[in-house]
């Protein structure tokens, strides 16, 4: 293949962007539409798909000039179908390269060009994984995220969210880094995963910037686009297999406080706070917190939460059962980490067979909650309450 003997860094250069240069950000940006078509007999769904090609830009190894043009090809392939462009000129050699790799799949049926590649980026991810198993230095900072760091150590996979000047506020990509994040986790060979923020703040909840990039579609495609990611964010959480861990190390806001609900351990400073001011935005409960909410503290506490926007310290959140325990802030990482490194050397499958035992039988129920939030929010997003709160913020700096 002409690309594969080019060498030093214009080869280099070119098969990175021949991967690169796929549409993989505006898939990420704009995941609607595409995400919730189900699997069918054909193989894999076009969740999955969109999943591996998000995957290929966490990969931990280049995969070789050779594997990047398959890449791109079962890409056109699947998206495309068969090659559609006139071929490149016989010196153009990237684009002749790319043209050839494609052409070369003939009429090969999207659905298969799909599965392809997606068994191709899984069985890449398995050889990266099993390499990086190896390596004594296993329990450094993970790269490629930028919204996080996550760490693995004692068994402990740690999660932060790490945008500490934006209060962690939760921008699109954080949404999808935690995704993948939490995909990985799931894998990978620790035995619990912990959340925790950077700075003095857990989470601002939803980066209400989020709402001003306006894609072509207008607002409603912005709004539709937005519940199909909450709810598959909120599904990730679901469907965890492993004891989840919230170490929440100062004010939680919003969604960053609903999802707790779905965790199975939440440690709190005596710093933090726990507040949902969805009313004051013009929006609804998330995160299945209108199903959690009131089973955790009962009617009346949660609706003081989720409908007037009472902001509980660390011990009434404790009080109400939404927090397992309370530390003082000073002592806080000290006695949590103590805490957890014992946990974490539990029995692995023992500690992810009770987890199931405990929150298998509600999952049906709150995958149910989670689409019905969703949509409820897509048309809440619409609505003048929700636009004019939005708008105060980003305008004033408002706070609530
Ligand atoms: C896919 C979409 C799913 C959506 C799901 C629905 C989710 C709902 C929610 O999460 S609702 C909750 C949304 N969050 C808020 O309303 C909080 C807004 N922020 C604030 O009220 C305040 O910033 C604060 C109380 C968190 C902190 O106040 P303060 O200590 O005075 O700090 P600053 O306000 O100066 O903040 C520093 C810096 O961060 C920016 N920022 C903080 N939070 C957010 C946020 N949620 N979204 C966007 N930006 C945020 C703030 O603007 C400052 O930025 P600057 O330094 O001015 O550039």
């Amino acid at each position: 293949m002409a690309v594969v003997g080019l060498s030093g860094r214009l080869a280099r250069c070119y098969c990175l962007r021949a991967v690169r240069s796929l549409p993989v950000c505006s898939s990420l940006r704009v995941p609607a539409l595409q995400l919730h078509v189900s699997k069918t007999a054909m193989g894999a769904s076009q969740k999955d798909f969109e999943s591996a090609v998000n995957q290929v830009k966490l990969l931990k190894k280049d995969p070789g000039n050779e594997v990047k043009l398959k890449l791109y090809a079962l890409y056109k392939q699947a998206t495309e179908g068969p090659c559609n462009t006139p071929k490149p000129g016989l010196f153009d050699l990237i684009n002749k390269a790319k043209w050839d790799a494609w052409n070369a799949l003939g009429d090969l049926p999207k659905e298969t060009a799909r599965q392809n590649y997606v068994d191709l980026v899984s069985g890449l991810r398995s050889s990266s994984d099993s390499s990086s198993q190896v390596k004594p230095e296993a329990d450094k900072k993970q790269a490629g995220y930028e919204t996080l760091v996550i760490t693995s150590e004692d068994h402990i996979t740690k999660i932060m969210l790490n945008r500490p000047a934006k209060k962690n506020a939760l921008n699109t990509q954080m949404y999808q880094e935690i995704m993948l994040a939490l995909e990985a986790a799931s894998k990978d060979d620790s035995t619990i995963t912990v959340f925790t923020g950077s700075g003095d703040y857990y989470s601002s909840g939803n980066d209400l910037t989020n709402f001003t990039d306006i894609p072509p579609g207008g607002v409603e495609e912005k709004a539709k686009n937005g519940a199909i990611l909450l709810r598959d964010f909120v599904d990730c959480f679901i469907d965890f297999p492993k004891p989840l861990v919230a170490v929440v190390n100062g004010p939680a806001v919003g969604i960053s406080v609903t999802v707790l609900g779905l965790f199975d351990l939440v440690y709190a400073s005596d710093r933090a706070t726990f507040h949902t001011p969805f009313s004051h935005l013009g929006q609804t409960p998330e995160g299945c917190s209108s199903y959690t909410f009131p089973k955790i503290m009962g009617l009346a506490k949660a609706v003081e939460m989720l409908i007037f926007g009472k902001k509980l310290t660390a011990g009434e959140a404790y009080a109400q059962g939404l927090v397992t325990e309370v530390f003082p802030d000073s002592t806080f990482e000290k006695e949590v980490w103590t805490r957890l490194k014992a946990y974490s050397k539990l029995p692995r499958n023992a500690m992810r067979i009770s987890k199931q035992i405990i929150r298998n039988h509600e999952k049906e129920k709150l995958h149910a909650i989670n689409a019905e939030e969703s949509s409820i929010l897509q048309e809440r997003w619409l609505s003048d309450e929700c636009v004019n709160a939005v708008m105060n913020f980003l305008s004033q700096k408002a706070k609530l």
